[in-house]
């Protein structure tokens, strides 16, 4: 599989927060979805990638070149859907499309009714009457229609109702059925990562914290629980994070620091796990 996006060495500075040395690869064939709690730099990661945002140093490929080099060729490969509106509110859905589907070479109006019908969007509605989740709707249907190869999304799911969103996540799937298209979006919503994604990029504090096939981060990682007391017997060093109850603790260990203690339980890991109890051990020693 080839890699749609290569992030090498990626800095960007803004005030009071710093994209830290981020490298990142998309491959073709793939869902990779990225996480990390609010502020983790999600946003600003895919603004740099869709060079709305410049970066200080490093370096970004799309389609193995760079923005400066090809940006309205790299343009045209890439379905956006972004978190805040960027239609013209006072326009109707048609009168939007036609303004934006003269600027992609691919456009196919077919393929665009056809999703407009299957998600219910009224053609002759003004961008300002939809309903959040309609807006949302209406960007996909927007980014499906012009045969794009690599689609970027931030936080698509968000105002989506869960029988939409399941919907939704079957399109995803059908998309990189075609093994030349990628997909690369941002979300809070870590179960649907766990049904559909093949990569998780995890960021924290504008870092990467880990990028890797989701099979390999639930193989890497194991929960432990047990009492307050086992805790207090057992070398913890090892614990990315810990979560203290008043009865006893779950924490999260590599699977290769196991530790073996009669009154341990262990369990598969959540992602929301993964992230939650990673996030608590950071800011914990970044606390000392
Ligand atoms: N326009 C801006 N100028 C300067 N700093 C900004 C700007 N927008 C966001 N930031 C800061 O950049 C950091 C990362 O924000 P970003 O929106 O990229 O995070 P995120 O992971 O997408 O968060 P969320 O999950 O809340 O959407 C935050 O500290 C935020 O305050």
């Amino acid at each position: 599989m080839e890699n749609l996006v290569k992030m090498r060495n990626v800095m960007k500075n803004r005030s009071n927060f710093t994209l830290n040395n981020i490298n990142l690869d998309i491959k073709s064939g793939f869902i990779t979805g990225l996480i990390g709690p609010n502020g983790a730099g999600k946003t600003s990661l895919i603004r740099c990638m869709m060079n709305l945002m410049h970066i200080d140093s490093g370096e970004i490929t799309l389609f193995g070149k760079t923005h400066f080099e090809a940006t309205n060729e790299i343009k045209q490969k890439i379905g956006f859907v972004y978190d805040e509106n960027c239609f013209y509110e006072d326009l109707s859905v048609e009168q939007n499309k036609k303004i934006v589907s003269m600027f992609y070479n691919q456009w196919e109006d077919s393929v665009f009714y056809s999703y407009l019908e299957r998600f219910q969007v009224p053609k002759d509605k003004k961008i300002k009457q939809l309903s959040k989740g309609m807006k949302m709707k209406f960007s996909l249907a927007i980014a499906l229609s012009h045969h794009p190869q690599l689609i970027i999304m931030d936080e698509p799911t968000s105002g989506l109702d869960p029988i939409f969103r399941r919907e939704f996540l079957d399109i995803l799937l059908d998309v990189v059925q075609d093994e030349r298209k990628a997909i690369f979006f941002s979300t809070h919503m870590t179960k649907d990562l766990e049904q559909i994604a093949d990569y998780i990029a995890f960021m924290h504090n504008g870092e990467l914290v880990f990028s890797d096939e989701k099979e390999n981060i639930f193989d890497h990682y194991v929960i432990v629980k047990g009492s307050k007391k086992t805790l207090n017997e057992m070398n913890s060093s090892k614990m990315i994070g810990i979560k203290e109850t008043s009865v006893g603790f779950e924490g999260l260990l590599q699977r290769k620091d196991l530790v073996s203690h009669d009154n341990l339980i262990f369990e598969k890991p959540s992602l929301e796990d993964i992230m939650y109890l990673t996030v608590r051990g950071r800011e914990h020693a970044s606390s000392y």
